[in-house]
């Protein structure tokens, strides 16, 4: 397992978007980024994956930049985009198995895979649905479907929840905490306080600038730390490590996984 390291990263278009932001993104835990609209979120999520160079400081994992200098993410690195980053006219299963197919694995295996991952949301009856034709909240599903399925070390995940009822966040939640136990970074970029509250640590941006505000939190029932007594909570700060802080956004240039989808491309007019 290992964490992800943010290092003095700025970053700056034609004005600073993100300044000073140091970080370590734990490997085993859910961090979530929050903060107002504009406050840097996307644009950190994408920096911290690689789809973005930052234009000062550095991101590594594993030893290694997360920036290969291409915009293309490394493979150990999942994306759950805002805007879905879904081929329209393939099927649910075709949006999740490229993703697999581009990793390596043998288109068989893949569409296996694919169709077990999308159960995983409860969409499995969906699966040869084309996107175009399903509701926002399930468009969300089908990529998560996708961002989860590889095994990613780093998953990175914006506004995962921001289509769904109570129901299916709490189903994701549950998804993005399994992925946290089985050793992965998992970054939750979100306005939701209840996907804040069921996070292991919380960062806050407020315009491009992580703000003077890290919790640790601690989801009730999740065996993370024992949670502290009154007395030790107004003591608490993290243990050999300055406080934490929060992030920000940017577009990010392509999902991962949605690199080679020409097996699947259909004739001009075939479905
Ligand atoms: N490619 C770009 N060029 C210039 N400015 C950009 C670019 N991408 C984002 N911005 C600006 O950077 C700032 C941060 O945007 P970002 O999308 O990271 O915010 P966010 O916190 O994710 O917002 P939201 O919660 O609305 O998704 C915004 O002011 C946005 O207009």
């Amino acid at each position: 397992m290992s964490d992800v390291h943010v290092r003095g990263v700025r970053y700056e278009v034609d004005r600073p978007l993100l300044e000073d932001i140091d970080l370590v993104l734990r490997a085993g835990e859910l961090t979530a980024l929050s903060g107002p609209s504009g406050s840097g979120k996307t644009t950190l999520l994408s920096i911290v994956g690689g789809l973005l160079r930052p234009s000062a400081g550095e991101v590594t994992y594993d030893g290694a930049p997360t920036w290969r200098g291409t915009g293309d993410p490394r493979p150990e690195v999942a994306f759950v985009l805002q805007v879905y980053g879904l081929v329209p006219i393939l099927s649910a299963s075709e949006n999740v198995s490229v993703a697999l197919r581009a990793r390596g694995v043998a288109p068989a295996e893949a569409d296996a895979q694919a169709h077990e991952a999308l159960a995983r949301f409860h969409i499995g009856d969906l699966a040869d649905r084309q996107v175009e034709e399903l509701s926002g909240g399930q468009m969300q599903r089908v990529a998560l479907a996708r961002g989860l399925c590889v095994g990613a070390g780093v998953l990175l995940a914006d506004e995962p929840t921001s289509e769904l009822d109570e129901g299916n966040r709490a189903l994701v939640l549950a998804e993005l905490r399994r992925e946290a136990d089985r050793g992965a970074v998992v970054v939750v970029a979100t306005h939701d306080p209840a996907v804040v509250e069921a996070c292991d640590r919380h960062h806050s941006l407020d315009d491009g600038r992580l703000v003077d505000h890290t919790e640790p939190v601690h989801l009730p029932g999740h065996p993370v730390e024992p949670a502290p007594s009154p007395q030790e909570a107004s003591q608490e700060s993290l243990p050999g490590e300055p406080p934490v802080e929060p992030l920000g956004p940017v577009v990010p240039a392509r999902p991962a996984g949605a690199v080679d989808d020409s097996a699947f491309r259909r004739p001009p007019d075939g479905r």
